[in-house]
């Protein structure tokens, strides 16, 4: 099913980046977009996995933006991110990924991202390492900031207390100072360089579940670690996230960071 999956997917993505990257809608905000191939290859995922797994639940990007609730239970549940980084994909930019993390009793027992310009697939089981197209991944062993690449993002919130609270973050943190800071356009690309070692760390806040599950799994199984943005235990729901090589970079950058609370993922839809 996996492989079959694979194929398709690729296939999609590299055809759709050839011939139709045009924006189908938008959904947050003018620059939160989305194409048919983010909704295509989510369908895809999801009636793949129905067709074998029935009874799994399912959190997807699109669906959730379609009104499906966004609910992680203990029930298996895949969470999907169809393609991260759909701006990136609109305007051809080679950071493309697809993200599927698979949940039981709300923790992730396996996560895949798949790097589809680079041709990287990245994986991993809880217990049994991450791994990008087969070879075995390890974060940086560095514990010096002043000698780190740091990532994040500024999403599509364009609210001026956010955009305010992200840009004194960011030149606190330009100013310790680091090697350098970096954004893929892609939560789940920025997860693999810190797996992958060429990143010390990556937070933001305004991220979703589905950016991350995956990620947050080949961070962990890659010997990092992941914390909130106020230095607590992460909260794969809350919208914010640090993922590290190690405590000592997560702690240094928590105390650079001006926190703000986004509406959480599992936030009761407002009444209609
Ligand atoms: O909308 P998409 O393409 O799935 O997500 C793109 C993205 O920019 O939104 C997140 C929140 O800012 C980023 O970290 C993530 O990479
Ligand atoms: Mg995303
Ligand atoms: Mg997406």
């Amino acid at each position: 099913m996996y492989v079959c999956m694979y194929v398709c997917i690729d296939q999609m993505v590299r055809e759709a980046l050839r011939d139709d990257r045009k924006v189908m809608m938008t959904k947050s905000s003018s620059i939160d977009l989305v194409t048919q191939t983010d909704q295509k290859v989510e369908q895809l995922i999801i009636k793949s996995v129905k067709e074998k797994f029935p009874t799994h639940r399912f959190i997807g990007e699109e669906s959730v933006a379609a009104g499906e609730p966004c609910d992680l239970t203990d029930f298996p549940t895949w969470i999907i991110d169809p393609i991260d980084g759909t701006t990136n994909f609109v305007h051809a930019f080679p950071f493309v990924a697809v993200s599927i993390g698979f949940c039981v009793n709300k923790q992730c027992e396996f996560g895949v991202v798949y790097s589809c310009l680079q041709d990287q697939m990245f994986t991993a089981r809880r217990g049994r390492g991450a791994f990008c197209n087969g070879e075995p991944l390890q974060v940086s062993t560095e514990e010096d900031i002043s000698r780190s690449i740091i990532a994040t993002e500024f999403g599509s919130n364009r609210e001026t207390e956010a955009i305010d609270r992200m840009f004194s973050s960011l030149r606190k943190i330009v100013c310790i100072p680091v090697q350098g800071v970096r954004s893929a356009g892609s939560a789940a690309v920025n997860m693999c360089l810190v797996a992958s070692g060429c990143v010390e760390a990556y937070y933001e806040i305004g991220i979703h579940v589905w950016d991350v599950a995956a990620g947050s799994l080949l961070v962990t199984e890659a010997g990092g670690v992941l914390m909130d943005v106020e230095g607590g235990v992460v909260d794969l729901m809350s919208r914010r996230i640090i993922a590290a090589n190690n405590r000592t970079l997560a702690e240094r950058i928590v105390k650079e960071i001006d926190s703000f609370s986004p509406t959480r993922d599992d936030a009761p839809l407002p009444k209609q």
